[in-house]
C-alpha cells in the first residue's frame, strides 16, 4: 500500500514514524509520502487560502494548490519511478520529479494503475463516522491520499474536480472539531495500516481487540497475581482454556452492554451462554 499525506503542517505527520508503521516502511510493507500544500502555491507568498464567498468568518483554502498536489501523486503514482517510499517524514517531496524518480519503485505504479482510481479521504466533520468496518476496507486499497484541510475547510471545487480521478471518501473521526485534517489523518492511517499482513508482529492479537467483532475487548492483567491487594481473576491462573474463554467472553459481553449498548444491539450471533452472562 502507498499512502500520501497532503498537508500545510507536514511535521504534524512525524508521529507517524515513531510507530509500527515506521518499521512497516523500513519493511517495505508499505510506502508514505508526505507532501507539503504550499509547495505547490502558485505565488511568491505561497498563499494556501482566501476570504470565503458569500462571506463569512474564517479563511478557505484555495483550490489551485490542491490540484497541483493531487495532480502530482497521481502522475508520479502512474508513471513508473517517480515517488520514492517516502520514509523521512517532513520531507515534503516538492523537489523535482528528476530526483526522486532515481529512486523508483514500479511496482507503485503498477499496483495503482492496475488498482484503478486512489481512494481520496479528506478528513471533515462533515463525512460519514470512519470505524473499524471503514479501516478493514481501506487496508485493501493500494493507494490512499489523504487531504488534510485547515481553516474552514477546501474549496468545494477541488472535491467536485477531483471525482473523475479518485474516489473521493470525506470522513469523520468522531462528533466533535479538530483544527484541522491532520490528527484526524493519523488516526485513520494506524486504524488502517496495522490490519495490512506484516505490520503488527502476531495477528493473532487483532483477534478480540474491542470493534474487531462488534464487541469490546476483555480486561487483561499480567504479573504479579496480587498487587496492592488486587488479584487476578482466579480463572485466569487456573489453566482451563475453556472456562478462560468463556470468562472472557462474558466480560465483553458485559463491558460492550455497560459501556456501548448500542454496538451489542448490533450483534446477531448470541448464544444461549452469551444471553445468560447477560442477565
Ligand atoms: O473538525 C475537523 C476539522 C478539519 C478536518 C477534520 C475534522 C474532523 C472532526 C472529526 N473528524 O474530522
Amino acid at each position: 500500500m502507498r499512502i500520501d499525506v497532503v498537508s500545510i503542517f507536514p511535521e504534524y505527520l512525524e508521529g507517524l514514524r515513531l510507530s509500527l508503521i515506521g518499521k512497516a516502511i523500513d519493511q517495505g510493507l508499505l510506502e508514505l509520502g508526505v507532501h507539503d500544500l504550499r509547495a505547490f502555491t502558485v505565488d511568491r507568498h505561497r498563499t494556501v487560502d482566501d476570504t470565503p464567498y458569500g462571506g463569512g468568518a474564517g479563511m478557505v483554502m484555495k483550490a489551485e494548490p490542491w490540484a497541483l498536489a493531487l495532480e502530482r501523486i497521481l502522475d508520479a503514482a502512474a508513471a513508473p519511478g517517480s515517488l520514492a517510499p517516502r520514509d523521512r517524514l517532513g520531507e515534503a517531496d516538492e523537489a523535482a520529479p528528476a530526483d526522486e524518480a532515481a529512486a523508483a519503485d514500479a511496482e507503485t505504479a503498477d499496483a495503482v494503475t492496475a488498482a484503478g482510481k486512489p481512494v481520496l479521504i479528506v478528513p471533515s466533520p462533515a463525512g460519514p463516522v470512519f470505524d473499524q468496518r471503514t479501516a478493514e476496507e481501506l487496508a485493501h486499497a493500494d493507494h490512499l491520499v489523504f487531504a488534510c484541510g485547515r481553516y474552514e475547510g477546501i474549496d468545494q471545487r477541488v472535491l467536485d474536480w477531483a471525482q473523475e480521478r479518485f474516489e473521493c471518501r470525506p470522513m469523520s473521526i468522531g462528533d466533535y472539531v479538530l483544527n484541522g485534517g491532520e490528527v484526524a489523518s493519523m488516526v485513520m492511517i494506524e486504524a488502517v495500516t496495522r490490519l495490512i499482513p506484516g505490520v503488527i508482529g502476531n495477528p493473532e492479537s487483532l483477534a478480540e481487540e474491542s470493534h474487531e467483532d462488534g464487541l469490546l475487548e476483555y480486561p487483561i492483567y499480567t504479573k504479579p497475581a496480587s498487587w496492592r491487594g488486587h488479584e487476578v481473576p482466579e480463572v485466569l491462573l487456573s489453566g482451563n482454556h475453556q472456562a478462560i474463554a468463556r470468562w472472557r467472553r462474558d466480560r465483553r459481553l458485559e463491558r460492550t452492554a455497560e459501556v456501548r449498548p448500542d454496538l451489542l444491539a448490533r450483534l446477531d450471533d448470541l448464544d444461549r451462554g452469551d444471553r445468560e452472562a447477560l442477565d
